[in-house]
């Protein structure tokens, strides 16, 4: 028989190693970075040294700025006509952040480093300073991220998105100059921070930063990439861009609260954001090549299900705008005061709310059902979350009422209750965090179910505190 002590050694030993090779991971991407940047800075000395030799244009013995390395890392795109060398030199100068590691940042920062923003071998004509790839993000990296944020691996589950995207954008391109932000971007350092790109990429999942990025690049005169996925729908533009609209004239007031959904809660197929993803590296490449016509003035919309891409003609700069228009109120004073959270009424961190609609009599903590359970209690446990949450998982002998069929369904529960000790069983009322429970136990109250109680915390308390076993989502 193994003892406990042999479980304990392996679980030790097991971490160790992880530790070990998450190290020798880090230490293997610095050294390549090094290798590159030293590489690249050789052989701009060594151009550096031939064109002050050769050349009287001021460039290189080629006649344009590329060294031999960037001519055989970028020629697919310098073998493009409408791109070419000029495109590829533009590209290499400039600096663009993105603000969000998430599903639409994965892919935008995995082309833009591929591509050569942020080049640090450009610094033999210009000041190194401003050719960057930045990325901002306060979150941590997690399971159930992975499915779409493929700048991501497992060995990053618990640590910093910035620093698992910064190590993949290294990895793939060691020779640009990554800057990483590990904070969440608010009115406190956004000025700050944005101030140091040419170009912004809204990654963000939520109504207050997608404000406070547009009011900021207003404010700071800076083209604003911004892209949106959910479900299987996505949608993209360019604000702020050569005279073009900025968010605020396109949004004056925030959409309704509900119309805020969040991929944890509604859901979203790997592949969407991918895509928008992309089309964001794409519009900002074009800005930074000064090649094609950028998203602005328009709006692109796409369809997973139906295969359609739409794109439509959005309204101009309007001059009643709050951030862009002839009496804009939005300085940069009052910017740093504004209440993005409150303005949209969401939150920028996506801390599920934890409503208390109920008194403590009126709700019960899961430990305490599963001795109801336990017992043999007569009762009825409602799960009142959408039927697509329900197929995932349930509890058992469970009856699933979604919330907004709940007043329809009265009688069903009514005739579940009879079937069972007559009507007197208790009724309990479950859902995935512990608040539509309550919103649900409340109707209940009010047509006459005075028992009906709610488990607190919902699902994901019966995880952590009964059955660990018990899948969360
Ligand atoms: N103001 C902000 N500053 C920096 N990063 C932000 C800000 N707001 C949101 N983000 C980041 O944008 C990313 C958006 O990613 P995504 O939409 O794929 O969802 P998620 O929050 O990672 O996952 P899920 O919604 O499934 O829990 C997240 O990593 C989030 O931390
Ligand atoms: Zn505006």
């Amino acid at each position: 028989m193994e003892s406990n002590g042999g479980v304990d050694e392996s679980t030790r030993l097991l971490k160790e190693l992880q530790s070990l090779k998450d190290s020798k991971r880090d230490i293997e991407a610095r050294i390549s970075a090094l290798e590159g940047q030293l590489r690249q800075i050789q052989s701009n000395q060594q151009l550096n040294k031939k064109a002050s030799s050769d050349c009287s244009n001021g460039g290189s013995e080629f006649g344009h700025d590329l060294t031999p390395d960037m001519i055989y890392r970028y020629s697919r795109q310098l073998l493009l006509p409408s791109f070419g060398v000029q495109g590829q030199s533009n590209l290499l100068k400039s600096s663009i952040l993105v603000i969000g590691a998430g599903g639409l940042g994965s892919p935008a920062l995995l082309y833009l480093a591929a591509c050569g923003v942020g080049e640090v071998s450009a610094l033999f004509i210009v000041d190194f300073e401003i050719c960057r790839l930045g990325m901002v993000d306060h979150d941590v990296v997690e399971l159930n991220n992975l499915h779409r944020q493929i700048i991501h691996g497992e060995a990053y589950i618990g640590r910093s998105k910035v620093e698992s995207a910064a190590a993949a954008c290294r990895s793939i391109n060691s020779t640009i100059e990554i800057i990483e932000h590990r904070e969440a971007l608010r009115t406190s350092n956004a000025l700050e921070i944005v101030s140091k790109y040419d170009i912004v990429i809204d990654a963000t999942d939520n109504a207050p930063s997608r404000y406070l990025i547009s009011d900021c690049c207003v404010l700071l005169g800076k083209p604003l990439v911004s892209g949106a996925a959910l479900g299987l729908e996505g949608q993209l533009a360019v604000y702020n861009y050569n005279g073009g609209p900025c968010y605020r004239c396109l949004f004056p007031t925030p959409p309704p609260t509900t119309a805020c959904q969040r991929c944890s809660d509604s859901g979203v197929l790997g592949v969407v954001p991918g895509v928008i993803g992309c089309l964001q590296a794409l519009e900002a490449i074009k800005v930074a090549s000064l090649v094609g016509e950028p998203l602005s003035g328009r709006m692109l919309l796409f369809d997973a299900l139906s295969a359609r891409i739409r794109i439509v003609k959005i309204r101009g700069r309007s001059l009643q705008c709050e951030a862009c228009g002839e009496n804009a109120t939005m300085t940069q004073e009052n910017f740093q005061h504004f209440d993005y959270e409150k303005f949209t009424q969401s939150p920028l961190s996506p801390a599920p709310l934890k409503l208390k609609l109920l008194k403590e009599d009126c709700r019960i903590s899961s430990k305490e059902y599963e001795e109801v359970v336990k017992k043999g209690d007569a009762h009825v446990l409602i799960d009142v979350r959408p039927s697509q949450h329900y197929k995932i998982v349930s509890l058992p002998n469970s009856m699933n009422v979604p919330l907004a069929s709940l007043e329809d369904k009265l009688p069903e529960i009514e005739s579940a209750l009879k079937s069972i000790d007559n009507g007197n069983a208790g009724v309990y009322v479950v859902c995935r965090r512990g608040n539509d429970s309550q919103r649900a136990v409340e109707l209940l109250h009010n047509k006459g179910f005075v028992s009906a109680k709610d488990i607190v915390g919902g699902l994901e308390s019966w995880a952590r505190d009964v059955d660990h076993r018990f899948p969360t989502y």
